[in-house]
């Protein structure tokens, strides 16, 4: 019955020319099949003859990259909107990513480290370390999956089975994106993967290690209540196209945007910086001359809000030496006389990609409730099989919820504060949440809870504060007569640590 609805349809994609498709309803679903020539989506290439499936109102364009003169020709079932596009800036991306392989070629680590000799002078050639800035839906993300994608295609062809692809480091500053595990954090990860596009879960690799997977349960059963309706369309599963597994460092910064915390905001920001540093130092001299790409949230686009200072502050932090502004020329001329007095970054613009757009409230809050079901649950594109996460129940003497500084709009400004008085409380201290209190219900169910990889008794609450986190719990009851809390585990057993991080990253385990 439904290979009669979902029937194939052609498009030729012209050289250069990419075919964009936009997946418009939370259960949609659309595959998609390279029948001749050569075709890429966001920098991943798509292997003649195997299906590739989109969900989750992903949307995305195919690009046929032209090489020698060659067009693509693709099939797609289950898509309306979908258009052939003339004008693509993704040529001017790849072009982007070619002047980065050359900066890549030229990068010199300092001869100091081997001839010890301070009487000379530094000779390093710094390789390219890229912060990509621009407004909300630019493309910014997609455009930095795109240089990874290619990056990582020419090393794995340049090593070939001669020695391991070294990686590229990749780090995150959008706490609204959830890269690698829920909304609220920032990270760093290192990777020398292909990284496909299937849904928005994972677009960039996932850490969803946890939990034992389960076999995927058969696609629900067709039947429809109106005979005239389809089936719903579940497109063929091709475990090539799954998020690869990455080894994200990941740091919870507790909200969806850098400002409701922003002393907090930037002493992590600092610890991801000085992460990237290590990573990329141990990493090896490939690794150290793939550089450093840095995706930082729309918001720092606009100067209202202290955006621009977010942008100085992330070029000083990871010692960055191209800022690339994706976006109109009015933005590159604002960020050309933002870096006016440090000489040594170079402002770059590429033009948005008119396919990019931004993601509307309630498609985005879809997309954060998706990236936090996948952490506990995993699922098609994300995982090979369905993770069990677990429900344990912990006493409240047994652990600790503390928020980083005071709730974000509970407190007055310091400047309506008695003359002389100063807060007690910074906003970088922990401050426990009273569990027993009549609030606390409100505060803590159905939120997200992070685990601290430093232990605050031995490692001291600073670590806690700035240190990444190893993993999520969610809260699911709170039995205040019984002094228990009720929470949703990726593993069983007793949890690591006793000090759990509450921030504001809501979640219904619908
Ligand atoms: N060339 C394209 N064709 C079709 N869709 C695209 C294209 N480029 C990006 N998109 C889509 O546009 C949306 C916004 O893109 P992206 O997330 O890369 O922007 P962003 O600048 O990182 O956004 P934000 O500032 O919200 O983080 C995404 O759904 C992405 O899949």
């Amino acid at each position: 019955m439904s290979s009669q609805h979902y029937q194939p349809r052609r498009f030729t994609i012209p050289p250069t020319h990419e075919l964009r498709f936009e997946l418009e309803n939370p259960t949609d679903a659309l595959s998609l099949r390279l029948v001749s020539g050569r075709a890429e989506v966001f920098g991943a290439e798509l292997v003649p003859g195997a299906s590739y499936g989109y969900s989750h109102e992903q949307r995305g364009a195919v690009w046929a990259p032209g090489i020698n003169g060659e067009g693509a020709e693709v099939e797609m079932r289950n898509l309306d909107s979908v258009y052939v596009a003339s004008e693509s800036a993704l040529s001017t991306y790849f072009n982007l990513h070619l002047s980065l392989s050359r900066l890549r070629l030229l990068a010199r680590p300092s001869s100091f480290e081997v001839t010890r000799d301070l009487s000379q002078p530094d000779d390093e050639v710094a390789p390219p370390r890229v912060l990509i800035v621009g407004e909300r839906g630019a493309g910014k993300s997609s455009l930095l999956k795109m240089l990874v994608n290619w990056r990582n295609r020419g090393e794995r062809a340049l090593c070939g089975t001669g020695r391991a692809p070294s990686g590229i480091t990749v780090v995150n500053l959008d706490t609204s994106e959830g890269q690698w595990t829920l909304p609220g954090t920032i990270g760093l990860a290192s990777t020398s993967a292909a990284l496909p596009t299937t849904s928005p879960a994972a677009p960039m690799g996932t850490s969803f290690s946890s939990g034992p997977p389960v076999p995927f349960p058969p696609p629900a059963s067709s039947t429809s209540s109106s005979a005239d309706a389809p089936p719903p369309y579940h497109p063929p599963v091709n475990v090539d196209a799954y998020a690869p597994l990455v080894d994200p460092l990941v740091f919870f910064a507790g909200h969806l945007s850098s400002t409701t915390n922003l002393p907090h905001f930037e002493l992590l920001m600092q610890s991801v910086a000085d992460a990237a540093k290590r990573k990329v130092d141990a990493a090896g001299v490939e690794s150290w001359k793939a550089g450093l790409l840095v995706d930082s949230p729309g918001e720092w686009a606009e100067k209202r809000g202290g955006g621009w200072e977010r942008i100085k502050a992330a070029v000083r932090a990871f010692e960055i030496n191209i800022l690339l502004v994706v976006g109109s020329e009015r933005s590159y001329v604002e960020m050309t006389k933002l870096m006016n007095t440090n000489k040594t970054v170079t402002v770059v613009r590429v033009p948005k990609s008119d396919g990019a757009s931004d993601l509307d409230l309630s498609t985005l809050a879809r997309l954060q409730a998706l990236q936090t079901r996948a952490y506990f649950y995993g699922g098609p594109a994300v995982t090979q099989g369905l993770l069990s996460p677990f429900s344990i129940i912990v006493r409240l003497s047994d652990i600790r919820i503390v928020r980083v500084g005071e709730q974000a709009g509970s407190h007055a400004p310091s400047s309506a504060l008695p003359i002389g008085a100063t807060r007690l409380t910074r906003d970088t201290e922990l401050v426990e949440v009273d569990l027993e209190g009549p609030r606390a219900a409100s505060e803590v169910v159905n939120r997200v809870l992070a685990v601290p990889m430093a232990e605050e008794e031995r490692d001291g609450q600073e670590k806690v504060v700035k240190g990444p986190v190893m993993g999520f719990v969610w809260v699911s009851a709170l039995d205040k007569d019984k002094k228990k809390i009720t929470l949703l585990s990726p593993l069983p057993g007793r949890l690591p640590r006793k000090t759990l991080i509450l921030g504001s990253i809501d979640w219904v385990d619908a």
